[in-house]
């Protein structure tokens, strides 16, 4: 299929990660700088390795996390590449676009939860090549847009955001992030996330603030089937999120209750593939899912990481699933 035309099509992403989504060219920069700067603060030369390479193993991924997160370390640059995503989601036609991110703590610069989401916060109202609209329409708070023209002929993205838990994380600290997103929600923030190393840590660790989160009205997805813990993803289903990300590892038991309670699907084929937690596309659960007509988005999960965008995520479906998964892009345009 055409790339063209899976650029052009007004498209919605709903499952990417802020600092995996970061622009290649700033993460360099920035590694780079901090190297000459700081000679032990980085590995430049890791940081150039590991985004270089074709496939990457779930261990490699979550490396090259922690480089970025040694890059990204103050307000100033949360901002900046908070920015640059949104920009680069604009430019590739996305028109709503829910991101993600792990509000941080980094107390050698003052740096606390709230005053990272401050950050990314400050980091929409400072994009002036695309309006960005990130506050739910409710009574006096459109002023809070950056839509700095007043035009309608601009180009729009509608932007909400997702608070993440790392699965490294306190019983508190997540729901510290909780509070938080129940008190920022007036800024668009719709939801919680539980991501992170799926090697790592308990989800069970996280339910008392989920169950809190979903007792106040938010919205919850979780990374599920990431790998294979048959208990962990029963137990994520019979929790009944919004919305659950991968289902690589799922069972023929998981699959009943996935289809029976019809929780949406966030499909990431590259970061699948290129991550071997399915070993190729023509076995991807896409298709299998596709065809029982369950609810399904495709997303990107990190440009930066994957190299990737989600028109090219699209093309990869078209070209891997042909001419019905076509017909079905067709149809949501019309609709
Ligand atoms: C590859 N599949 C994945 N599986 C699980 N968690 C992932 C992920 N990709 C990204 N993250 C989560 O998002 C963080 C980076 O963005 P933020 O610092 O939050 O903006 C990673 O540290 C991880 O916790
Ligand atoms: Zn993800």
């Amino acid at each position: 299929m055409e790339k063209n035309w899976c650029l052009s099509m007004p498209k919605v992403e709903l499952h990417a990660h802020l600092n995996g989504s970061i622009r290649v060219s700033t993460l360099l920069e920035l590694a780079k700088s901090l190297n000459e700067t700081q000679k032990d603060a980085i590995d430049f030369s890791q940081v150039e390795h590991l985004i270089t390479k074709c496939d990457l193993t779930l261990t490699e991924v979550f490396q090259l996390f922690d480089l970025i997160h040694n890059v990204i370390t103050d307000h100033n640059t949360v901002t900046r590449i908070t920015k640059e995503v949104i920009e680069d989601f604009a430019s590739d036609n996305v028109v709503y676009l829910e991101l993600r991110t792990t509000p941080k703590r980094n107390d050698s610069i003052g740096m606390n939860k709230r005053s990272y989401v401050d950050a990314v916060i400050e980091g929409l109202r400072s994009v002036s090549s695309v309006d960005v609209d990130f506050i739910p329409k409710t009574g006096d708070s459109k002023f809070l847009t950056n839509d700095k023209c007043n035009g309608n002929s601009r180009k729009r993205i509608i932007f909400r955001l997702i608070l993440s838990i790392d699965r490294r994380e306190t019983t508190e600290a997540a729901m510290e992030t909780v509070k938080l997103a129940l008190e920022m929600r007036h800024l668009g923030v719709v939801g919680i996330d539980l991501s992170g190393n799926p090697k790592t840590g308990e989800w069970t660790t996280y339910l008392p603030a989920l169950k809190f989160a979903r007792e106040q009205g938010l919205n919850v997805t979780l990374h599920s089937g990431e790998i294979r813990n048959s208990k962990e993803i029963k137990n994520m289903l019979e929790f009944h999120p919004q919305r659950i990300r991968h289902a690589c590892y799922f069972e023929d038991e998981h699959w009943r209750k996935l289809k029976s309670s019809k929780i949406p699907v966030e499909i990431c084929l590259t970061s699948n593939i290129r991550t071997f937690s399915v070993a190729s596309i023509e076995v991807h659960h896409f298709a299998y899912l596709y065809k029982a007509k369950h609810p399904l988005v495709l997303c990107t999960d990190d440009t930066c990481v994957f190299n990737t965008t989600l028109s090219e995520e699209y093309k990869y479906a078209a070209d891997s699933f042909g001419r019905a998964f076509y017909f079905f892009l067709i149809l949501q345009l019309v609709n």
